[in-house]
């Protein structure tokens, strides 16, 4: 149990205000990020891919993967916090993460986020904390996209202070629940082998946490090497879906909810698996050497082209 009874305070964490956080990027930001989840990197001149890293004089912006979104809680998740609960950050795993897209994202620009506390249960071994960040464009004011980040917090469960497990959610309970995998076989299905050093590529889009770099570190947290950033294993689905599915349109992603279902190293192969359900795509993704499912989710997309 990592806090004592005496610790946790549900008035005091409930009360407790969120700084708010600013995010500014540009086209080189987007390019690094999509790098960083593998486009091009089995064909530098795929067409599918090459938009999102490059594109030539004369022609249009960059296109920006919709789970770059995912980078804009980086300022509040590096900096969690809360008074009335205690937690030991080398402990934290992500465990899901849901994505909402209200127009697609430009090529560069200042945002300012909201945070908040969406979540916190105690599951006994651990607990569970929800961050929601809702980012607004400077300037026009216009709100852009809504994440939900929740974490893992491996050892800090057990704080509740009556028979009840203690459990607050201030989000609908429809939003980002775990998915039913479909019996039948998969509509289609894609396969992409992640670089061994492809956390410390993706670490440069700004999650410098050291469990994805520090072979001590990643040790102390109760791995043998550093493992993958979720938020990469996501990327390089959510990529694949677009690609198969969304006909390599990245504006036709409305909503995108994953569970980490199980580490990933760098260097193994993923295999996305993709079901259509209305315009919901139900998705898992293995990992090819261990045969183990790492990630689900589903992606609900604002329509289909009539060839699918
Ligand atoms: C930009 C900011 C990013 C913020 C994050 C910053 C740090 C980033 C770190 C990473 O990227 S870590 C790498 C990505 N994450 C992972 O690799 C985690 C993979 N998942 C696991 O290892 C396991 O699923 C787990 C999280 C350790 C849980 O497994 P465990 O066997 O311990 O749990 P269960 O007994 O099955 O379930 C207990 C309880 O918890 C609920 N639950 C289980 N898994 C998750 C999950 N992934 N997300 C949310 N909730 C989860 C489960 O439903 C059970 O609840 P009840 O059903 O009992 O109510």
């Amino acid at each position: 149990m990592a806090t004592s009874e005496s610790e946790f305070n549900p008035d005091l964490l409930l009360a407790h205000k969120l700084p708010e956080t600013q995010y500014t990027y540009n086209e080189r930001d987007v390019a690094i990020y999509a790098l960083g989840i593998g486009a091009c990197g089995e064909d530098a001149v795929d067409s599918d891919e090459l938009k999102f890293v490059y594109h030539r004089d004369g022609q249009d912006y960059i296109q920006v993967l919709p789970t770059f979104a995912s980078l804009f809680t980086l300022g509040s998740m590096t900096r969690l916090n809360f008074p009335g609960f205690k937690f030991d950050p080398s402990l934290l795993l992500h465990g899901q993460q849901y994505i909402e897209i209200c127009r697609p994202l430009p090529s560069k620009a200042s945002l300012i986020n909201k945070v908040s506390l969406a979540g916190l249960q105690d599951k006994g071994k651990a607990a569970i904390l929800e961050i929601e960040t809702k980012s607004y464009e400077q300037g026009s004011g216009e709100l852009l996209c809504t994440n939900r980040t929740t974490v893992f917090l491996r050892g800090a469960g057990g704080f509740s202070n009556s028979s009840q497990p203690f459990s607050y959610k201030n989000y609908p309970s429809n939003q980002g629940l775990a998915v039913k995998i479909p019996q039948r076989q998969p509509l289609t299905v894609c396969e992409e082998r992640t670089q061994p050093s492809q956390a410390l590529l993706y670490r440069l889009s700004g999650d410098y946490n050291p469990l994805h770099s520090d072979p001590e570190f990643a040790k102390l947290a109760g791995f043998p090497r550093p493992i993958l950033h979720g938020l990469c294993t996501l990327g390089f689905a959510i990529k694949a879906i677009i690609k198969c599915v969304c006909k390599g349109d990245p504006a036709a992603v409305k909503t995108i909810s994953g569970r980490f279902l199980t580490i990933v190293f760098p260097g193994e192969t993923l295999i996305t698996e993709m079901w259509l359900e209305d315009l919901r795509v139900i998705y898992q993704t293995k990992v090819k050497e261990r045969n183990k499912t790492v990630l689900s989710g589903y992606v609900d997309i604002r329509g289909l082209s009539s060839s699918l």
